[in-house]
Parts: structure tokens; sequence; C-alpha cells
């Protein structure tokens, strides 16, 4: 299976929210980067035929995602950034509603309700309201419907926004197994959400694609430029407006560990680090004022 997005742009009157994308998808989990406003989602509505885009085309196998309509619809799983739960239902009785409305068989709708609350761990929840489920939980509802039709390509717009560190891990594990078979695309600007999962990654910027690779390939460029330096406390506020900080952390004894991005070894025993996507993304959007976490 090959998703080819051929020179895609959308003009919303004279704002150019995407800029001439080429991308082609493969199964596995893909990560779409980019800091808030940089065309993601206007790019992924596109990508499930929601949104029209201005010029460009997009295939499937070769086939225009046009002239394939509802076959194309129905291989779909999209999870909107801002999904609405249905927050009085339970998860079951929300997950029959979907099958429903996708239009599922209601034989073939309860095997498949089962099969998606084990695939999301949400069994021991299924009779729940949504409402009273935690942000992690509620998200996988939001997969698991997404997950109805058997989908072939999924979409998942921010799917990470506001979860906890252990919802985190619990997400990634589940994409993870999604992903085998599927090609699976997260938008996200929390570079962690994504850096373990996706096999490639996509970073975009005011609507264009920046770079594009499997974060051993994307990384390449900054290598030989990440170091490590221990300095005084006190030292930091120069440094940082002589070197790119990356993160920094203080040591409890009058003394900080920098991460940084330089062309040329530093004085302060610099120590050389082997660069992480986080370091890449943060390095494209350095003007933007992005605090990084730690690699
Ligand atoms: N319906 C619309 N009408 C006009 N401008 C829009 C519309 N939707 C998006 N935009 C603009 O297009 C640009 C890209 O927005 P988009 O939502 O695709 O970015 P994003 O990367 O998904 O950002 P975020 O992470 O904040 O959702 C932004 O400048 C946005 O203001």
């Amino acid at each position: 299976m090959e998703l080819v997005v051929e020179h895609i742009t959308k003009k919303y009157k004279d704002i150019v929210a995407v800029n001439d994308v080429n991308l082609t998808l493969t199964p596995g989990v893909w990560g779409l980067l980019g800091a808030n406003g940089s065309g993601k989602t206007t790019l992924m509505r596109i990508i499930c035929g929601i949104l029209t885009q201005t010029t460009g085309e997009i295939y499937l196998d070769g086939k225009q995602i046009t002239a394939l309509g509802e076959e194309y619809r129905n291989l779909i799983g999209y999870l909107p950034q801002n999904f609405g739960y249905y927050s009085e239902f339970r998860v079951e009785d929300y997950l029959e509603y979907i099958a429903a409305l996708k239009g599922l068989p209601e034989r073939k709708s309860k095997t498949k309700i089962q099969e998606v609350l084990y695939k999301t761990s949400l069994e021991d929840v299924r009779k729940k309201l949504i409402r009273k489920l935690s942000g992690g939980m509620k998200r996988r509802v939001g997969i698991a419907q997404a997950l109805l039709n058997e989908p072939q390509i999924m979409v998942l717009d921010e799917p990470t926004a506001g979860l906890d560190p252990g919802e985190r891990v619990h997400f990634r594990n589940v994409i993870s197994e999604l992903a085998q078979e599927r090609i699976v695309l997260i938008s996200t600007h929390i570079v962690s959400d994504v850096e373990h999962i996706a096999a490639n990654n996509a970073i975009m910027k005011n609507g264009e694609i920046i770079a594009f690779g499997t974060t051993e390939k994307l990384v390449l460029s900054l290598q030989g430029k990440v170091w490590q330096s221990i300095i005084p406390a006190k030292e930091f506020s120069i440094f940082k407006n002589e070197q790119y900080v990356v993160n920094v952390r203080n040591k409890n004894d009058g003394q900080v560990l920098v991460r940084y991005i330089s062309e040329y070894e530093n004085k302060n025993n610099a120590v050389l680090q082997s660069p992480c996507l986080e370091d890449l993304y943060l390095w494209l959007f350095k003007n933007e004022h992005i605090v990084g976490e730690e690699c």
C-alpha cells in the first residue's frame, strides 16, 4: 500500500496553510511534527478526504482518492484534534453508536467492538461513562472508534495532547501494535511522543515540509554539533546568549548541565552528544522559543 501526496497546496483566501507538499506514505508509523499553525491539521484533513485542496492530488496505489470516493473513506480511520466525546455515553454504547454510523452490520459490530476494546486496553472500562475516564482513556476511546471500520490508513491529529507520562507510554505501545500493517500518521508538536515509535518523520513549518526521513537520517545533519557542558550557574545567562541551548538542568551544586548545538567544539570541557530528534526540531524552530525536553 502506498499513499502518495503530490504537490498539495491549500489556500484560505490569502493564507497558504499547506504549500506544495509531497509525501509518500507506506505502512508504519509516520510522525508529522510542527509548531502550532504549521499546517498539520489542514494536511491531515486533506489526506482524509474531508477537506478539498486548492491544487495537487492524492493517490492510493496509483488511483486518485477523489475517484475512489466511498471506497477510500472506508479505508480511513480519523481521530480529529478536537474530538467530541459523547460524554454521557458508556464506552461500549458509544462504540455501538459509531459502528452503526459507520454502517457496520450489527453482528459484525459486536465482534469488532470486542476487538477494538482489547486492542486499546479498554476492556475493563467498557461499562463506564466516558466523562468519568481519564484523559488518556478518552483518547483511547477516540482511537477505538477510529479502528471500528478496520482502517488501512489511520490519521491521528494530536492524539497525545493532555496525556500524563504514563498514559503517553501506554499510548505509544497501542499505536506501535496497530501500525504493523497500516499507515498511521500522527501529528504532534511533542517530539518525544513520536520519536520512539515513528520510523519516519515529516517536519512542517509554515505549510511546507522542511525535513523528511527516518529519525536516524534526520539527525545526521546534527552529528558532531550537539554538546554537553557543565558550567557555573551564574554564567548561564551569558552562555545562553552565545550558544543555542536545547536543555538545561540544575545540579544543586551551583552548576548547571547544559546541552547545546554548536558548529564548533567549545571551551567548558564540552562533551560531544548523539543528536536526537528533539535537538533537530528545536534547531529547525529555533526562532520560535520552544522549550526542550531531555533526550
Ligand atoms: N478554516 C480556516 N480558515 C482560515 N484559515 C485557516 C483555517 N484553518 C486553518 N487556517 C490557518 O491555516 C494555517 C495552518 O493551520 P492548521 O490548523 O492546519 O495548523 P496546525 O499545524 O494543525 O496547527 P495546530 O497544531 O495549532 O492545530 C494557520 O495559519 C491557520 O490559522
